[in-house]
C-alpha cells in the first residue's frame, strides 16, 4: 500500500507539473490479477482498485495499519465499472454488477473479489475510511439509486448523478459515495466548481475514450491548477480544493468522500467568472 501525506495550500502553489501528479494523481488502479491501495492522509481515505481474473482476490491485511485485520476500524465501499462479478463477504456472496454499489460493514473477517468472465473481468473501485460503528453491508444495484439530473447541454454539463452511500442512501459512518455519467456532448463536470473544507473527496474517472484525455482542475479557487487524466485513473481532493474537470469526450467518474458530515449538498460553490 502506497502512502500519500498532506500537502498546504502554499506547498500546492509551488509545485510544478510532475510533483503535483506524484501529490494528487492516481495513475495506476486497475491491474489485472491484483489488489492496489493508496493511503491518504487526507480523512485517512483508502483509494483502490481490485481486478479478479482467474481467481478470486482476497481483501488482504496491511502491516500499516496496525490491525488484525483490513475492516477491524475501517469501513468500505466498492463500486464495479468493469464486466459481471461478485463480492463476498463472511460467507455472504452479493453480485455486484457494473455501476452497482456494495458498502462493507467495519468488523467483516473475510472479502473476497471474483469476476464472471476472466476475459472481462470485473473491476471493482473502493474507498474505505475510518468507522466508530457497524452499519449492515448493503448492496446497491444501480437501478435502485434514485436518479440526479443536472446541467444542460447548453453549458456542455448535462449528467445523471447516482447517489449510493449519503446522508439518505446507504447508511456508514463517514464514507459517501456515488457516480456521475455524462450525456453524450458534455464534457464538463462538477461545474460550477466548490468546495467543502469539512470533507476531503476522490474522483475515479471511467468509461472514457482510452485515446481521449480530461482536464481535472484542482487547487484553491483562486489558484487553479490542472492535471492531465486518463481513464481507469483518480484524483485525491483535499478539503481546501476545487474538482472539477472537462474531458475530451464524455465519460464517467465515481465520486467518494470522507470527513465531517455526510451532507451531499454541503458545497461551497464558486460563481463561475470567480475562479482564477
Ligand atoms: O461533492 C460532490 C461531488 O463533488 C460530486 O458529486 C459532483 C458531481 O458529481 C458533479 O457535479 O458532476
Ligand atoms: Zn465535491
Amino acid at each position: 500500500m502506497k502512502q500519500r501525506y498532506h500537502n498546504s495550500q502554499k506547498e500546492v502553489k509551488g509545485m510544478n507539473t510532475a510533483e503535483l501528479r506524484e501529490q494528487f494523481l492516481i495513475e495506476e488502479l486497475m491491474k489485472n490479477g491484483e489488489v492496489v491501495f493508496t493511503y491518504s492522509h487526507y480523512d485517512r481515505i483508502i483509494v483502490g482498485g481490485a481486478v479478479p481474473t482467474t481467481k478470486a482476490l482476497a481483501l488482504e491485511n496491511y502491516p500499516m495499519l496496525k490491525a488484525d485485520f483490513f475492516l477491524e476500524r475501517r469501513e468500505l465501499g466498492v463500486i464495479n465499472v468493469g464486466g459481471e462479478g461478485s463480492i463476498t463477504v463472511d460467507g455472504t456472496t452479493y453480485d455486484v454488477a457494473k455501476k452497482d454499489c456494495l458498502y462493507i460493514s467495519r468488523g467483516s473477517k473475510e472479502v473476497s473479489f471474483t469476476s464472471v468472465s476472466a476475459s472481462e473481468p470485473a473491476q471493482f473501485y473502493i474507498l474505505s475510511a475510518p468507522a466508530h460503528k457497524e452499519y449492515p453491508t448493503t448492496l446497491m444495484k444501480e437501478a435502485a439509486a434514485t436518479p440526479v439530473v443536472l446541467g444542460s447541454a447548453d453549458t456542455s454539463n448535462h449528467r445523471t448523478i447516482h447517489k449510493y452511500i449519503y446522508a439518505d442512501g446507504i447508511q456508514s459512518c463517514q464514507l459517501v459515495m456515488g457516480l456521475t455519467t455524462l450525456t453524450t456532448g458534455s464534457v464538463w463536470n462538477t461545474m460550477p466548481s466548490h468546495t467543502h473544507d469539512r470533507r476531503m473527496e476522490a474522483y475515479f474517472y471511467f468509461d472514457l475514450a482510452e485515446d481521449q484525455t480530461l482536464f481535472h482542475f484542482m487547487g484553491e479557487p483562486q489558484e487553479t491548477r490542472h492535471l492531465l487524466v486518463h481513464n481507469h485513473q483518480a484524483i485525491i481532493s483535499p478539503p481546501w480544493s476545487i474538482h472539477s474537470g472537462c474531458g475530451t469526450a464524455s465519460y464517467s467518474f465515481i465520486w467518494g468522500m470522507g470527513g465531517e458530515n455526510q451532507d451531499y449538498g454541503d458545497m461551497d460553490i464558486i460563481k463561475i467568472t470567480d475562479i482564477k
